[in-house]
């Protein structure tokens, strides 16, 4: 079988773990991680946001290997800054370098220049990425069961627990969803995109809202640009979603993210 992309992401990013903890020791990062600005309760936010209206994790994404360069002009703080005046209730920030144009310190320059709580976006393999998110002051992580093992997961999941931040497991098909859910998060992130061959369809979420129990906080990712998409979800269960490119493509992102949010549907 020839590679996706995802393999390929996660070829690079053992590597790029190897040689980070050659660099930069985990006692190093752990010393790092317990001196960190407190975590801010990200679930939390969004269960209390999509109780009135919608629950939206905006995303700071520069560029992604399906569509390339997004946007330009493209300062973190800057950006964070505009979706929280615009109501986002939490911030996803991209630290892939390779495929996404992030780095680790947008991360903290987003999360610094507001009051959000922030979402480390990568690829997740080694507990070392788990501690290494919070010294960069993340209040959550996320984890990508199309690439991770049972036990990875739950390993990594502990690590996140242990370290006081929240965890957004992430799904696109029923066997995913089903393993996800004997993880100890709460919630689930449906990715529209299939990572593997970028193919996007808001019918996934609709397919796998279908039947989770009460207590999941479902997020809609990916592929999601108007109020009427947002509704369409709603109508299925889902009033959390993370959001990246559509926004990113506006010359005013306070302006969008605010349009976006203006009309919640009951
Ligand atoms: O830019 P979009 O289509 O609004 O999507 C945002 C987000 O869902 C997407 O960036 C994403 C979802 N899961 C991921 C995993 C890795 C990298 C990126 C992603």
């Amino acid at each position: 079988m020839t590679d996706t992309i995802l393999d390929r992401i996660k070829a690079y990013k053992l590597t790029e773990i190897a040689s980070d903890k050659a660099t930069m020791p985990l006692s190093l990062i752990e010393e790092a991680a317990k001196n960190a600005d407190p975590v801010r309760p990200f679930a939390e936010a969004l269960r209390r946001a999509q109780s009135t209206g919608y629950g939206l994790i905006a995303e700071v994404k520069k560029a992604s290997p399906s569509k390339g360069l997004i946007r330009i002009d493209f300062d973190p703080a800057t950006l964070a800054a505009a979706y929280e005046r615009g109501g986002a209730t939490c911030l996803s920030v991209l630290t892939d370098m390779p495929s996404f144009k992030g780095a680790k310190p947008y991360l903290t320059q987003a999360r610094k220049a507001t009051r959000l709580p922030a979402l480390r976006k990568d690829f997740m393999y080694d507990p070392y990425q788990v501690i290494e998110a919070r010294s960069l002051h993340a209040d959550c992580i996320l984890l990508i069961m199309a690439t991770l093992s049972d036990e990875q997961a739950a390993e990594l999941e502990a690590c996140a627990t242990e370290w006081g931040m929240d965890v957004l497991v992430e799904v696109h098909d029923r066997e995913e969803l089903d393993r996800a859910l004997t993880l100890k998060s709460r919630m689930i992130g449906v990715n529209n995109r299939n990572l593997k061959t970028f193919e996007t369809s808001l019918d996934v979420t609709k397919e796998l809202a279908e039947g989770l129990p009460e207590d999941i906080l479902l997020v809609s990712e990916s592929g999601l640009s108007t109020p009427a998409d947002l509704a369409e979800m709603a109508r299925f269960g889902a009033r959390s979603f993370l959001i990246g490119e559509s926004l990113m493509r506006q010359d005013n992102v306070e302006a969008a993210t605010a349009q976006l949010l203006a009309d919640p549907v009951a």
